[in-house]
């Protein structure tokens, strides 16, 4: 079976504020390499993408340094204000070149601990899905309510019900583009990924169960868990 045509969308233009590093967390380093790098090696290792997009920040210095700007296959892009603004540009950047119907996957640059099963098996069973949808994982803890401004436990959340929504998430160019547009312009604050404009749109997408390792670096006690879960991944597991 030809795989469907398909792009790859890599935001990668924030600042790692949570981090609290001296350089945007994409570009701290794991076993001296930038974690953007170990990211885009693992995506492009995958499969035939028609192309990639890598969202940058305007003040983006380190990107030349990086081994993925020699890659001939990653274009890159000007991001924007939030996440979803980054992949808004994205997906412009493609206008022309992608079909209304291609699938586009989203990809966090700050999990590089994405494994290539993961990846495979949300294309192979969204293949001829109407919607798109993405990698998640189960909640494992028990979840609380919090009042705001509190700290006061409000209630307990029905774990049963609670996945964790994970990346690459993967929608048809046309319908993605247009229902980010619309959250983007509309309800900015509600959309955190690419899901939550497609459902503010109606849509169901379906989620796919991926590994808990493919965490987003996000804190700084993240970059060392990333580094073991890779040395993990790396020996086999
Ligand atoms: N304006 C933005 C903000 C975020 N991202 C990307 O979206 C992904 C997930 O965002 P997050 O983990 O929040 O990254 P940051 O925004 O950099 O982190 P923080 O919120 O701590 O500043 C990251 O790969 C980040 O580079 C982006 O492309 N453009
Ligand atoms: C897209 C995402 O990684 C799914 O969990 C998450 O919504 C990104 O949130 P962030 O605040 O932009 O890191």
């Amino acid at each position: 079976m030809t795989s469907p045509r398909s792009w790859l969308v890599v935001p990668a233009a924030g600042i790692g504020q949570r981090m609290r590093a001296d350089c945007p967390k994409q570009y701290l380093t794991i076993s001296d390499r930038f974690v953007l790098d170990i990211t885009l090696s693992r995506l492009m290792s995958i499969m035939a993408w028609q192309g990639c997009v890598v969202a940058l920040s305007s003040t983006d210095r380190w990107w030349p340094a990086s081994e993925s700007a020699a890659d001939g296959r990653i274009d890159t892009c000007v991001g924007g204000s939030d996440r979803a603004d980054s992949v808004l540009a994205s997906l412009q950047y493609l206008s022309g070149r992608a079909a209304e119907q291609d699938w586009v996957l989203v990809h966090d640059v700050a999990r590089p601990c994405i494994h290539r099963d993961d990846v495979l098996r949300l294309v192979s069973q969204l293949a001829d899905h109407p919607v798109g949808g993405l990698l998640a994982a189960p909640v494992a803890d028990t979840i609380k309510e919090v009042t705001p401004g509190t700290q006061q436990v409000a209630g307990t959340m029905d774990r049963g019900r609670l996945w964790r929504a994970l990346t690459p998430q993967m929608f048809r160019y046309g319908p993605l583009m247009a229902a980010l547009h619309r959250g983007v312009r509309d309800d900015p604050e509600s959309i955190t990924d690419e899901s939550s404009a497609m459902e503010r749109d109606g849509q169901m997408p379906e989620v796919i169960a991926g590994r808990a390792d493919n965490i987003k670096i996000t804190v700084p006690e993240d970059l060392a868990l990333a580094e073991f879960i890779l040395s993990r991944q790396a020996s086999g597991d």
